[in-house]
């Protein structure tokens, strides 16, 4: 056994996401997201789920703060619904949705919880997606005003604010994969969409700083690792393909103002032709305060011509796996952290999501989940060899506080250290839960 030991002034959190806990979607003046259209398409998430009820935190965002202020955590990372704020995406401001995050974050600070606010967490006014979405320009202009009310409007309250969550997601997973909204597959609008993300990104960060705003601003790219079957170089190309997706992609032009040259190449033999304009890459290249990094899994891979786009294939090693079949990987959390640190130096690390997917159900008011905790303490002991490598990590804020609507698995899949009846709505404390809270009182636990 050993003792895994935190930096004094370590941050703890937990994370959520509007569309994936409010609920309340025909309530308070919101207007319809992507995400609303795309979860009521057939076929698109599992058993015709949505967000319509979700976990219902519109209503019951009060009882969710007393449990994170029991959990004794220092920040929560939640997103704001831009159709709250603007239910047609631009245009005229409805203050029924700036006074519901009011009332959140209020709670927050009386609860003694710094809010962590993420601007963009999927769910785009559907309104904008009628007229070209993240590939329309003008919806860079429509994200930045949106941003500027939100930096005004919570100045002072919201001193952590994050751009874009996984923006991987938002680009190739959405429009290129297409298993996320608006479900598009489609390589060049893909990849000219996740310019765009960028450009949005610079250009609200550059508004943060002519507002003057007291706080620090970052996004939040999710990240994988693919540890090479061999060191033949074809092996060692093809993960650093898949790894650079994730990572050089959108960490490349914001830190060094250039886009990884071996990637926009590989896009260039697949047809790929990025408009970039004039000031773009300068406009993308703004200082941020943090970095924001996901990190869930990874596994083993090797070359595989014409496999895929990046022509890899994943071999089965038979790792355990979560309920969600995701490998269990924690060597690759390591590995991330230390090339990002190799690549872009010290900047300031929170890890705003890190977590795991099982499906416990409570057996006499008690969730035992047993392998969240086992997947807490392998991440968090990657995570302090990290930091003990000189890592810069300011906080770890674990995906999620509770069960909540995951996207096109529906509610089939529980990620949260909190479970969900949802039909109830009751929440129950997982064995997780209390874990979690001795290991934030203690600031280190037994492995
Ligand atoms: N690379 N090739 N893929 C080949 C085919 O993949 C198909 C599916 O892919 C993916 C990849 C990644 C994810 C994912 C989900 N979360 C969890 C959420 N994070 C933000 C928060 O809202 C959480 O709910 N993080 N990542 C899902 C599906």
């Amino acid at each position: 056994m050993a003792i895994i030991q935190f930096p004094k002034d370590m941050k703890w959190g937990t994370a959520t996401a509007s569309y994936q806990i409010e609920g309340a979607t025909n309530e308070g003046g919101r207007g319809v997201s992507i995400w609303d259209t795309f979860a009521k398409t057939p076929g698109n998430v599992i058993n015709g789920d949505n967000g319509d009820v979700a976990c219902d935190s519109y209503h019951r965002y009060e009882e969710d703060v007393e449990m994170m202020k029991e959990l004794g955590i220092d920040v929560y990372r939640f997103s704001v619904a831009w159709p709250r704020i603007f239910p047609n995406g631009t245009g005229e401001i409805n203050q029924e949705g700036l006074d519901y995050y009011h009332r959140l974050v209020d709670k927050l600070l009386e609860a003694g919880i710094e809010p962590m606010c993420t601007l963009y967490h999927w769910d785009l006014p559907q309104a904008l997606q009628d007229k070209g979405g993240w590939n329309n320009r003008e919806t860079i202009d429509a994200f930045v005003n949106y941003a500027e009310v939100m930096f005004k409007e919570f100045s002072g309250k919201i001193k952590q604010w994050l751009t874009l969550n996984e923006p991987w997601c938002i680009s190739f997973l959405s429009n290129f994969i297409g298993v996320h909204a608006p479900g598009n597959q489609d390589l060049q609008l893909a990849t000219q969409i996740s310019h765009h993300l960028l450009v949005a990104h610079g250009k609200t960060v550059k508004k943060f700083r002519e507002l003057g705003i007291d706080g620090q601003i970052g996004f939040a790219p999710n990240t994988t690792w693919l540890e090479p079957y061999s060191n033949r170089q074809e092996d060692i190309d093809a993960c650093n393909r898949e790894i650079g997706w994730y990572i050089e992609w959108f960490m490349d032009p914001v830190f060094k103002g250039t886009y990884p040259q071996f990637l926009v190449d590989w896009f260039k033999k697949k047809g790929v032709e990025l408009d970039i304009q004039e000031g773009d890459m300068e406009t993308i290249n703004q200082p941020v305060d943090f970095l924001g990094i996901n990190y869930y899994t990874g596994h083993i891979a090797r070359y595989k011509e014409n496999e895929g786009l990046l022509d890899w294939e994943m071999v089965e090693m038979n790792y355990e796996r979560t309920d969600i079949g995701w490998p269990i990987f924690p060597e690759g959390f390591y590995n991330v952290l230390m090339r990002i640190k190799d690549s872009y130096g010290d900047i300031p690390i929170y890890i705003t999501e890190n977590g795991s997917c099982y499906n416990d159900e409570p057996e006499n008011g008690r969730v035992k989940d047993a392998g969240r905790i086992n997947y807490l303490q392998q991440h968090l002991t990657a995570l302090s060899r990290a930091i003990s490598s000189g890592v810069n990590v300011k906080g770890y804020i674990t995906w999620s506080l509770m069960d909540n609507f995951e996207w096109a698995e529906g509610y089939t899949m529980r990620f949260g250290i909190v479970h969900v009846n949802y039909r109830t709505l009751e929440r129950t404390k997982k064995d997780s839960y209390y874990w979690f809270k001795q290991t934030i009182d203690n600031n280190w636990f037994e492995n």
